[in-house]
C-alpha cells in the first residue's frame, strides 16, 4: 500500500480581479512518500497558484487539501504557519538567504522559528546538511560572499533543516545555468533515492521534468496529465 503523504480533493480556485477568473478547475491527485514529481505546463496555466495553496499560504479555494491524511480546511492561520514551519521545505527561484548572515546562521533559520530544539540542536542539524550536500566549508563564510550555484545548494540545506515532509519548489533552477541546474536535480534526486525524500517541484524547464518519476502537466487550470 502506498503511503499517501499529500493529497488535493477537487480543488477549484477564482481570483476577482475585478472580473471573475477561474484560474484551477478540479485539481485531484495524491502524493506518494518519497516520490519526485514535477509540475509542469505553460506560463500562465497555475502552476504557482497550485503551488501556493498545497504549500497552505493561500486558503482562498474550493476543495480540500490533505497532508498527512489531515484536512487543512478550517485550520487558523497559526495552525497553518506552524504546518508549514514544520512538514513543508521551500527551495524558490531566488534563494532569500540573508546576505548579513553566515551561511551557517541562514540554514538554521527554520529550525529556529520551529520553537522546537535548541540553538545548539539546531546548528548541528544544519552542519549536517551542509555537511550532507558537499558544502560545510561555506558555514562560516557571510551569504553575499558564495556562488549563485551555492545559494542554491544552501537553499536546499535550508529546506531540508528541519525534516520536511516534502520539499516544494518554485522554479528552483529559474536562474541557474544549465551546469547549476544539473546539479540541483542531482540532488533533488539524491534526496530521494538515497532519503525517500518526497518532492514536488515546479518547473517550465521540460528537460528537469522530463528526468522526474512523475510528471503532472497542467493546461489551463486543469491536470492534462498525472
Ligand atoms: N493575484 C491575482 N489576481 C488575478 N489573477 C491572477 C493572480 N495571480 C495569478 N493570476 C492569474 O492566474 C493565472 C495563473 O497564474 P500562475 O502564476 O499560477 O501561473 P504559472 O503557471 O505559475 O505561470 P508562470 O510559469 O508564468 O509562473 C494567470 O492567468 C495569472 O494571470
Amino acid at each position: 500500500m502506498q503511503d499517501i503523504i499529500l493529497e488535493a480533493r477537487h480543488i477549484n480556485k477564482q481570483f476577482h480581479d475585478p472580473v471573475t477568473v477561474q484560474v484551477l478547475t478540479d485539481i485531484t491527485f495524491s502524493i506518494a512518500k518519497g516520490e519526485f514529481v514535477s509540475v509542469t505546463g505553460k506560463s500562465g496555466c497555475g502552476k504557482s497558484t497550485l503551488l501556493y495553496i498545497l504549500s497552505t499560504m493561500d486558503t482562498d479555494y474550493d476543495g480540500d487539501l490533505l497532508i498527512e491524511g489531515v484536512s487543512m480546511t478550517g485550520k487558523n492561520d497559526a495552525a497553518l504557519a506552524r504546518i508549514r514551519n514544520e512538514k513543508i521545505g521551500f527551495v524558490f527561484q531566488f534563494h532569500y538567504l540573508l546576505n548579513e548572515f553566515t551561511v551557517l546562521r541562514n540554514v538554521m533559520l527554520p529550525g529556529m522559528k520551529l520553537n522546537k530544539y535548541s540553538e545548539q540542536e539546531v546548528e548541528h542539524r544544519a552542519l549536517e546538511r551542509l555537511k550532507m550536500l558537499g558544502i560545510e566549508h561555506l558555514a562560516h563564510k557571510m551569504a553575499y560572499r558564495v556562488s549563485g550555484g551555492e545559494k542554491q545548494r544552501i537553499a536546499i540545506a535550508r529546506a531540508l533543516v528541519n525534516d520536511p515532509f516534502i520539499i516544494m519548489g518554485d522554479e528552483p533552477t529559474g536562474n541557474l545555468d544549465v551546469k547549476n541546474s544539473e546539479m540541483v536535480f542531482n540532488i533533488f534526486q539524491q534526496l530521494a533515492e538515497e532519503h525517500n525524500q518526497t518532492l514536488l517541484i515546479v518547473t517550465h524547464d521540460q528537460g528537469f521534468a522530463e528526468k522526474t518519476e512523475r510528471i503532472i502537466e497542467m493546461e489551463d487550470g486543469k491536470i492534462l496529465r498525472n
